[in-house]
């Protein structure tokens, strides 16, 4: 895998940087594949996309080729302030023309069980029609483009430090009751999938999440080499690129 670092001044420098490196892929991803599947999480995520929903991206990106998922979810209504869905629908998606059918949410009708379930029936339906592509190195469902966000802990989607959600390695999609950042339940893309992305961002602005920062790219590890943080266990099949301002680095 390869591995990049981009260190921004400010988070407004990291935006406008984030939005050129998503419109470059957007537009790769439509030459070679003429379909972008791309995977949002929640948090600041959200709020650092912002670039492309101005000019120049909002009008020169082929929305119609994107295909949007959720990494994580929190199992809560659609209208629920704590919704990944509304925050991405809030402040992303209601501003572009990708069409309605390419948005795949989770289903918040269900229990946490029967959305983890039913979103992976959808997404192995999605890999049978070949808008999501199967990666031949693991056999996961292998999505274009994974943008993440990382908590002040190295919590990535709703997979937390010590839990043993982390080592989950059959499963696409699971479920959490007990997270430690509340809602308690939510659903998740599990590691195996994440990791066979073929790019991923890892989108980390703040003074908040420097020791998590520190440790991960420090290479902290536990008594047995272990990762401590669920950060460190990101990969891609393709590459994976840090996004952070200068509070984020500043204990690098
Ligand atoms: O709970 C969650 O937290 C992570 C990180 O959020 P942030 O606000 O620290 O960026 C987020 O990526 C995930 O989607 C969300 O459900």
């Amino acid at each position: 895998m390869a591995m990049e670092k981009k260190v921004f001044d400010s988070e407004e420098d990291l935006a406008v940087s984030l939005a050129k490196y998503i419109a470059d892929l957007s537009a790769h991803f439509a030459k070679n594949r003429g379909l972008f599947t791309v995977v949002l999480s929640g948090g600041c995520l959200i709020e650092c996309l912002r670039k492309l929903v101005e000019p120049p991206y909002v009008d020169s990106i082929d929305w119609s080729i994107w295909h949007i998922f959720w990494l994580d979810e929190r199992v809560v209504p659609k209208t629920h302030v704590d919704s990944n869905y509304k925050l991405a629908y809030d402040g992303f998606l209601s501003k572009v023309p990708i069409p309605p059918d390419n948005v795949y949410a989770i289903d918040d009708t269900l229990s946490a069980e029967g959305a983890a379930e039913e979103y992976e029936a959808r997404l192995k339906h999605l890999v049978s029609s070949k808008v999501i592509d199967i990666s031949s190195k693991s056999g996961f469902p292998k999505f274009d483009l994974n943008l993440l966000g990382m908590g002040p802990d190295g919590h990535v989607a709703s997979l937390f430090p010590a839990h043993p959600l982390l080592k989950e390695n059959e499963k696409w999609v699971t479920f959490i009751k007990d997270s430690p950042k509340p809602p308690p339940e939510r659903i998740t893309l599990t590691f195996p999938v994440i990791n066979s992305s073929d790019y991923i961002a890892l989108v980390v602005p703040g003074a908040a999440q420097a020791d998590a920062v520190g440790v991960a790219l420090g290479g902290g590890s536990g008594q047995n080499g272990e990762a401590l943080l669920p950060v460190q266990r990101v990969a891609a099949e393709g590459v994976l690129t840090w996004f952070l301002d200068k509070e984020a680095a500043s204990k690098l």
